[in-house]
Order: structure tokens, then C-alpha cells, then sequence
């Protein structure tokens, strides 16, 4: 169940489930209807197993790069055959002449938008996803990204950017330490913790927008009718305190939440 309705404002459900081993996903949840992006940063630790279940697989330019070079040593595997992406997007300034040949040859869409410097790969990628999904399929399709967090600073802004110019979507930015998701003021969120894979530690903050009141439950440090702005106070640092995390908020805000060392 992702969506209720309580006092006339939507319930939305979160769940990581998508980062835990096949066996333990509970059937006809995102955990099995997701869209992988990879971006070109180092492929996390459990990117196999996100490749293995996504129901598509899109690179964002140089990220391509990554799959080829790094993919099938991960799977100790050397078939690189076996990992092919179904599109590649983006300005195509940064994926190599042999990858691009390669994965062209094996049947990959490439969708080169080089004519286009005014949006980033990611936010080609996401444009491009949503243009693909059917409307009935929008509301619970979720769209996982690697590579989002850690190096540049700039296109680490730029991917948080994303999660706001697509609000309506559900998009998670990934890296091997932690995860981000937006949960926009149009909701009242269930943040459903899996704990073997995730947690404890967890931060929630608007970024643009103030908000002038937030309530939270699950949390050590809860929030009752707070004001978070940055110049003033956010929460950081926080610790998941239960299986559910409940958020009601008149801003967007970020949830983040950190991941533990899965393989
Ligand atoms: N160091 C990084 N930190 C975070 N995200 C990154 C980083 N490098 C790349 N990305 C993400 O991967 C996508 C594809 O990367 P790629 O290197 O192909 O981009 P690019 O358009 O060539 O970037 P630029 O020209 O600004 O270096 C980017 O749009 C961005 O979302
Ligand atoms: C105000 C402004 N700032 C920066 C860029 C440059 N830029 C933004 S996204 C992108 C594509 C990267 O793959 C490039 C080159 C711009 N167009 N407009």
C-alpha cells in the first residue's frame, strides 16, 4: 500500500526495500519497479543487485564509462555481454568513443542531446524517463540514482536541484554512504525503516523554501511544530527511533538516511 488518505491530505509510503537481497522484497512494491540511473561516479557497493532487478537501466553519459570499466569486475565476471544499459542520455562530451561503439553494437538506445547545455545529464535522463511512463504507471514508478553524492560540489547541487524541478516523481539520489529523497509539502509522509540495510543515523531539512512547521515521530529528536530554515535550525545528525518515521511539513524537505555497508 503506498497511498491513504488521512483528514483530506495523501499519505505517501517510503520504503529502501529496493536495497535489500531478492529473497526479502515483498512482492508488487517499488522494491521491483524501478528505473536504475547511473551517473558517472564509481559504482556503489550493491550495484549489482540494483542492475539485476531494475526494469530498466539508463546511463547518463559518462556513466556508461562506468558500467563498462568497473561493472563486470564487481561481478567477477568479464562478460561485459551480460550489462548493457537500455539507453544512453546526456550531451555525450564525456562516455568514450569505444564505449558509446560498444554499447551501440549491443543494442543500446543512444540518446545523444549534445545540442542541449543548458540542463545536466541527470536532469535528460529524468525528462526522458518521464516522457516514457505511461500516466497510470507515474505515481508509483521510483527512480533510483547512482553516483549522486560525494565529489563535485556543483553537480551534486545541480542532482539535489533535480529531486525539486521533478517533484511529482519519486526519485531516490544514491551514493554507498546514504541516500536522499525529497518529500514534498503536498503529502503526509511514512517513512518505513529498514533497518538491516539502513540507518541509524538520519537528517530533515528544507533547502530554498523555509518552513515555518514541521512534525515529525519515529525520531530521538523529534520535531513538534518546528521551524527549520537554514541560518537557523535544521536536523541533522538524528537517529531513526522505530520502524516507522512520520513527516508533516508546509515546506519540501529533504529526508536523508545512511546506509550501512551492504554488498
Ligand atoms: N563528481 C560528481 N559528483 C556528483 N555527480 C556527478 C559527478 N560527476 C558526474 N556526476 C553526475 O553524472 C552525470 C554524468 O556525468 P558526466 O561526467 O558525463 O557529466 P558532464 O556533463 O560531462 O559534466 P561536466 O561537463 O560538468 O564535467 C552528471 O550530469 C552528474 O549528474
Ligand atoms: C546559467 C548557466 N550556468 C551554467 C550553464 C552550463 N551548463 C549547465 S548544464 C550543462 C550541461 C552539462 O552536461 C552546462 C554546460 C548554463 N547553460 N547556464
Amino acid at each position: 500500500m503506498l497511498w491513504r488518505t488521512i483528514r483530506s491530505m495523501e499519505v505517501m509510503a517510503h520504503s529502501s526495500n529496493f536495497l535489500l537481497p531478492k529473497l526479502h522484497q515483498p512482492a508488487k512494491t517499488p522494491a521491483n519497479n524501478y528505473t536504475l540511473v547511473v551517473l558517472n561516479q564509481q559504482l556503489p557497493r550493491f550495484m549489482p543487485r540494483l542492475w539485476a532487478q531494475a526494469k530498466m537501466r539508463i546511463c547518463a553519459d559518462g556513466g556508461a564509462n562506468r558500467v563498462f570499466d568497473e561493472m563486470s569486475q564487481m561481478k567477477n565476471d568479464l562478460d561485459r555481454n551480460r550489462y548493457i544499459p537500455e539507453i544512453i542520455e546526456g550531451d555525450m562530451d564525456s562516455i568514450r568513443p569505444e564505449v558509446k561503439r560498444f554499447y551501440s553494437s549491443q543494442g543500446s538506445k543512444i540518446s545523444d542531446k549534445s545540442h542541449n547545455q543548458e540542463t545536466t545529464d541527470l536532469h535528460k535522463c529524468i525528462s526522458s524517463i518521464r516522457h516514457r511512463t505511461p500516466d497510470h504507471e507515474k505515481p508509483n514508478l521510483c527512480v533510483l540514482v547512482t553516483g549522486a553524492l560525494g565529489g563535485r560540489f556543483d553537480h551534486e547541487a545541480a542532482n539535489i536541484n533535480v529531486l525539486y524541478v521533478f517533484s511529482d516523481m519519486r526519485i531516490v539520489l544514491l551514493s554507498d554512504d546514504c541516500l536522499i529523497q525529497l518529500l514534498p509539502k503536498t503529502h503526509h509522509h511514512e517513512i518505513y525503516i529498514e533497518s538491516s540495510v539502513e540507518g541509524p543515523h538520519c537528517g530533515i531539512f528544507p533547502i530554498g523554501a523555509p518552513s515555518t512547521s514541521t512534525t515529525t515521530t519515529g525520531l530521538k529528536w523529534n520535531l513538534s511544530d518546528a521551524e527549520m530554515r537554514f541560518g537557523s535550525m535544521i536536523s541533522t545528525s538524528n537517529i531513526v527511533d522505530s520502524d516507522k518515521v512520520t513527516v508533516q511539513s508546509d515546506a519540501d524537505l529533504l529526508w536523508t538516511i545512511s546506509l550501512r555497508n551492504l554488498t
